[in-house]
């Protein structure tokens, strides 16, 4: 029911949407009625597809290449005697648009299934497919359109184009224009602003109270079945068509929707052309294994739940296992981190591609084993690291050859278990029942880094094919994290199919290292690849920009994407020591909680230390959790964790709770990783600090108000 406040125009709206959707309800639930009486039973299918020959004499010419599609589908799925899928009668569309033309109005509503009961005036359209899909992302309601659809001109007006949400059958929201109408639990319907309007966007009114935490966001809890797909830009849409063959390279600050842009556009390949990219052989790479869970979790309602997800590191030792046929690689159990910095840097692969006659070689199967021994001959080479490091201009420290060497010598020294060949097994096991060789020097002999691993397959390259499986189409997301010889393995993979897409943001680096993206394209063989820069931070309100862009000083790119909405100010709150900011953060955040039980915090730690020192003060709530290695559960809550784990990832709410001097300096990486973590809030952000603030907000408007 409307309540009183309501006009009549909005009164008039929801009546018609809430009538829309029972008539949408009515028929599935007939079609399904059908579906189950008749089981193998053609007859209805040749009734759909009659209705649908009806439709195609009187359709509309923007309605053609839909109709015909539809008819092909119906045609096929006769052949193959099975069942036509239908819309989910809990949330069978996100959006409503009629069109008018010549031959009258039309309504479609853009969905996820296709359904047509034209006798009932329904015509639910895949966002995917469907020519009509231009029209919703490329027009305002009111706007004259034109589009061509096929050989065939169409043109008319966009005479309604409504976001709504339906929950669990009920619309509970329409939104249209500036206007957003919204029910409550009791069924009565409200008028909300135009910022409030923004809440459908993932958005929140801008009413907190300074040193408040929370905008009320995580009040109550919205099932959005469709999400994103209703809201993507005309920008964003034109990327996510890009045609399934040309590569792509999605650019954009952060929060600006790479990763939607790439996960759509992959729906799109899939779905256009199953035969060529079935989800089978298709990949979606990340860094870090919180990103891969939450996207994971982003491609099961894009229908992509048989798309695999890796981390880095997954994908290159399940890839190098592949390539060199062995079904174990013993890998090193811990990298030092200026070598690793070494083994992925763009110097190494300059220096390495000059050595490449030695690798080579003669006849001998480039066997990992063998690769293994000819590159530890490069890296216990002083000459080649010197040249490395001189070719690094100043992005690795001297000292890094001095670590690559004895990393290097302890993990070519031989097994102690080699050594001992012949002793009896158990005097090789230490009174605890673990190897001798655990925790020592020697744990490293005979391992791999997990970065040697692309390197290797890099270098079995140069003497043939790779040997693991080929790819249709793989999406590199934060691909800014990409070492070159991982991109060379990824170039491989693809072979002739240069279908990919490549989504990233160079300032948000977690090291020092990045070839910069001519170089990556090049790498991949793709210096063609089409490039979109989006424009709009949809994530962050605009203080979070604000402050981000101040972090990254003179790193910020000239062209960073703007605010899409305001919100809530930052709150800095700065203490004389770590115990008094620890106890106040702990305070708000049970408060926080209590109000806003849905909310998704995370208070984002310097590092792995810190978190867990900061967990220990909430660590009896029920709701606190400590999130190290990615594990996050996306449920509502307080996730403490630190900045290597957050690349990608977005809360509700974000607190940083050690802004200091020591934990971000003021260096590039530092100002970069404390970017990341600026960026992750959708809706507010705290800055704590104690003693010395970091000098990368020092000087910030508002930074310096003690608490
Ligand atoms: N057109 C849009 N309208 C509203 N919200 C959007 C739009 N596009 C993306 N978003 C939302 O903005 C947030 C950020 O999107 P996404 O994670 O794709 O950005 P990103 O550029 O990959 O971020 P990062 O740089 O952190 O990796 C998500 O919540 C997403 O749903």
């Amino acid at each position: 029911m409307a309540g009183q406040e309501l006009s009549p125009e909005a009164l008039a709206l929801i009546a018609e949407e809430e009538a829309l959707l029972s008539r949408v309800q009515q028929a599935l639930s007939e079609a399904r009625r059908q579906a189950a009486e008749r089981t193998l039973d053609t007859q209805g299918l040749m009734a759909q597809l009659a209705v649908l020959r009806d439709d195609a004499t009187t359709a509309h010419a923007a309605d053609l290449p839909h109709v015909f599609t539809q008819m092909n589908e119906v045609r096929s799925m006769l052949e193959r005697q099975e069942t036509v899928p239908l819309p989910d009668a809990n949330a069978p569309y996100f959006a409503h648009l009629r069109l008018s033309g010549p031959t009258g109005a039309r309504d479609y509503l853009l969905g996820r299934t296709s359904f047509a009961n034209l006798a009932a005036g329904v015509r639910v359209i895949d966002w995917r497919f469907a020519p009509v899909a231009r029209v919703f992302y490329n027009y305002e309601e009111g706007d004259a359109f034109e589009e061509s659809f096929g050989d065939r001109l169409s043109e008319g007006e966009v005479e309604a184009r409504r976001l709504v949400i339906i929950e669990k059958g009920v619309l509970t929201r329409i939104s249209t224009g500036p206007h957003l109408l919204q029910r409550d639990a009791q069924g009565r319907w409200h008028a909300r602003g135009r910022d409030a309007a923004s809440v459908l966007a993932g958005g929140s009114g801008t009413a907190a109270r300074p040193g408040f935490l929370g905008v009320g966001r995580g009040t109550t809890h919205v099932e959005d079945a469709f999400g994103v797909t209703a809201l993507l830009d005309a920008e964003q849409y034109a990327a996510v068509s890009t045609g399934p063959e040309q590569p792509l390279l999605v650019l954009g600050s952060a929060g600006s929707g790479k990763t939607t842009v790439a996960l759509h556009r992959l729906a799109k390949v899939v779905f256009d052309d199953a035969k060529t990219f079935p989800q089978a052989r298709t990949k979606v790479v990340v860094p870090e294994a919180g990103l891969a869970r939450l996207t994971r979790r982003l491609l099961e309602p894009l229908g992509l739940g048989k798309v695999s997800v890796e981390t880095l590191e997954s994908w290159s030792l399940s890839t190098a296992r592949s390539a060199f046929s062995l079904p174990g690689i013993k890998l090193s159990p811990e990298t030092p981190a200026l070598v690793t910095r070494f083994k992925r840097h763009p110097a190494l692969r300059r220096a390495l591609a000059g050595r490449v006659p030695v690798f080579k070689g003669k006849a001998l199967p480039p066997t990992l084993d063998r690769l293994r021994l000819k590159l530890a001959d490069a890296y216990l080479d002083r000459a080649f690291l010197e040249a490395v490091v001189a070719d690094a201009k100043g992005e690795l420290p001297r000292t890094v050859v001095a670590e690559v060497l004895e990393h290097t010598k302890q993990q070519t020294a031989t097994p102690l278990a080699r050594q001992y060949k012949g002793y009896d097994a158990d005097s090789l096991v230490t009174v605890d029942g673990r190897a001798i060789e655990a925790d020592t020097p020697d744990a490293l002999a005979g391992t791999v880094d997990p970065d040697d691993l692309p390197i290797l397959m890099f270098l079995k390259a140069q003497r043939g094919a790779l040997g693991a499986e080929r790819l249709a189409h793989v999406v590199l997301d934060e691909a800014e994290d990409f070492s070159l010889f991982e991109l060379f393995v990824v170039s491989q993979l693809l072979g002739d199919s240069r279908s990919c897409t490549l989504a990233g943001d160079e300032v948000q680096q977690t090291t020092a290292g990045f070839a910069g993206w001519d170089a990556a394209l090049e790498e991949l063989g793709i210096r063609d690849a089409a490039t979109c820069r989006l424009q709009v931070s949809y994530r962050c309100p605009r203080p979070v920009v604000e402050l981000a862009q101040h972090v990254l000083g003179t790193q910020s790119p000239a062209n960073a994407a703007r605010a899409g909405r305001e919100g809530a100010p930052v709150g800095f709150h700065h203490f004389p020591d770590e115990a008094q900011a620890w106890l106040f953060l702990g305070d708000a955040l049970r408060d926080l909680v209590l109000r806003e039980p849905h909310a998704s915090v995370g208070v984002i730690a310097s590092s792995r230390e810190a978190a867990q020192s900061f967990h220990r003060v909430i660590k009896e709530m029920p709701w606190a959790r400590l999130v190290l290695e990615g594990d996050f559960s996306f449920e509502p809550g307080v996730d403490v964790t630190d900045v290597d784990n957050v690349k990608g990832l977005e809360f509700d709410y974000v607190v940083l709770p050690d802004v200091t001097a020591r934990a971000y300096p003021a260096d590039d990486e530092a100002r970069r990783r404390l970017h990341v973590a600026v960026t992750r809030s959708s809706h507010q952000l705290w800055v704590a600090s104690s003693a010395v603030r970091s000098p990368l907000i020092r000087t910030f408007p508002g930074a310096d108000g003690a608490a």
